[in-house]
């Protein structure tokens, strides 16, 4: 079995991903140093304070000295600008990761600055919370859940089984996929749902003052869902909506055309077309519970507050 320990491992960016990974490298004891660095120096005083890592530095090109792994968890539209930083320092033999939630425009922004000799394996951990920045993260977000990595074709099959075993030690289960198959795959499970709960909670920010107030006084639990997700980290979503364009504009046209099949049934009154989707999507439910995957969101304000980084 591959060994998932690090001499050391630079974390670039520290807010809910990042610092959940620095939380289970410390508890599980997977590097000797870890080092971090963020742009804004309240953030990585925060993590200081938190005892996330062992150096602190807002140079992500120092953090990365020496460094055997480096992962970059910062928001997707941010991932070349840190490649291009980093790059001169990276040191030769060093695994380069990232954990965007898109795949394909991160290894465009990426892989140009990636110097010979660096193993950069593009990873998506399919784990977090609507909540940001350091205080935000905790220890075992990622247990039970997937990580995909999507290999350049070069990638280094030793590099790989290491990454792998990495992700492992943290609780995860691995897959392997091509980026734009991700990309596709991820609008539809992740991305649409952000921005279709975005959609729903404006809509009824906006009818408000035709209502009164009446939308958020008897919000029952389903517009409650919604406004979690629609809660999520305006950065970040904004940069999956434009760094995953093509994928969620083909997704949210299939999405408008079947909503305007729905539409047409609820107007002339065809209950046996709603009766059979309601019926049919009711089983996709209870067909992940019996495969015995986790489909419960995060309980609302279960793992520290909402902090800006
Ligand atoms: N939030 C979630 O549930 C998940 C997020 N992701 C991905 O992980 C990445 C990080 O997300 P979170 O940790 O949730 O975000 P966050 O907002 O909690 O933390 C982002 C970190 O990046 C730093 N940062 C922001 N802009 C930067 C820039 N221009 N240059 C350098 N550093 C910058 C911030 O200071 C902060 O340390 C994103 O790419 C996101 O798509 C992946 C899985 C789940
Ligand atoms: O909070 C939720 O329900 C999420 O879906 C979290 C999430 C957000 C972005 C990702 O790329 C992966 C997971």
């Amino acid at each position: 079995m591959t060994e998932a320990f690090f001499g050391k491992i630079a974390l670039i960016g520290i807010g809910l991903i990042g610092s959940s990974i620095a939380r289970d490298v410390k508890a599980r004891g997977l590097a000797k140093e870890v080092s971090i660095s963020t742009r804004s120096t309240g953030t990585l005083k925060r993590a200081e304070e938190l005892g996330l890592g062992t150096s602190y530095t807002v140079s992500a090109a120092d953090a990365v000295k020496d460094a055997d792994l480096v992962i970059v968890s910062v928001p997707v539209g941010a991932s070349g600008a840190v490649a291009e930083q980093i790059a001169p320092s990276l040191k030769k033999g060093a695994i380069l990761t990232d954990v965007g939630s898109t795949k394909a425009s991160v290894i465009a922004q990426m892989q140009p600055h990636v110097p010979e000799g660096v193993h950069f394996i593009p990873g998506h951990p399919l784990a977090g919370t609507e909540k940001s920045g350091p205080d935000a993260g905790f220890e075992g977000l990622f247990a039970g859940r997937w990580c995909i990595f999507t290999p350049v074709a070069e990638t280094d099959p030793a590099a790989l089984a290491k990454l792998r075993a990495f992700w492992e030690a943290l609780g995860s289960k691995v897959d392997e996929m091509d980026p734009q198959h991700h990309d596709k795959v991820l609008a539809i499970v992740s991305h649409l749902p952000h921005i279709i709960a975005y959609n729903i909670v404006g809509t009824a920010d906006d009818l408000e003052t035709v209502t009164q107030s009446e939308v958020i006084k008897y919000s029952a639990s389903g517009f409650r869902d919604f406004t979690r997700l629609a809660a999520s980290d305006p950065t970040m979503w904004r940069d999956v909506c434009l760094h995953n364009r093509d994928a969620i504009l083909e997704m949210l046209a299939r999405f408008s055309e079947d909503l305007a099949y729905l539409q047409r049934a609820i107007r002339w009154g065809e209950g046996d077309k709603l009766f059979d989707l309601f019926t049919r999507t009711r089983e996709i439910r209870r067909s992940i519970i019996q495969a015995g995957q986790d489909v419960d969101a995060p309980d609302f304000g279960r793992h520290g507050t909402s902090q800006k980084s």
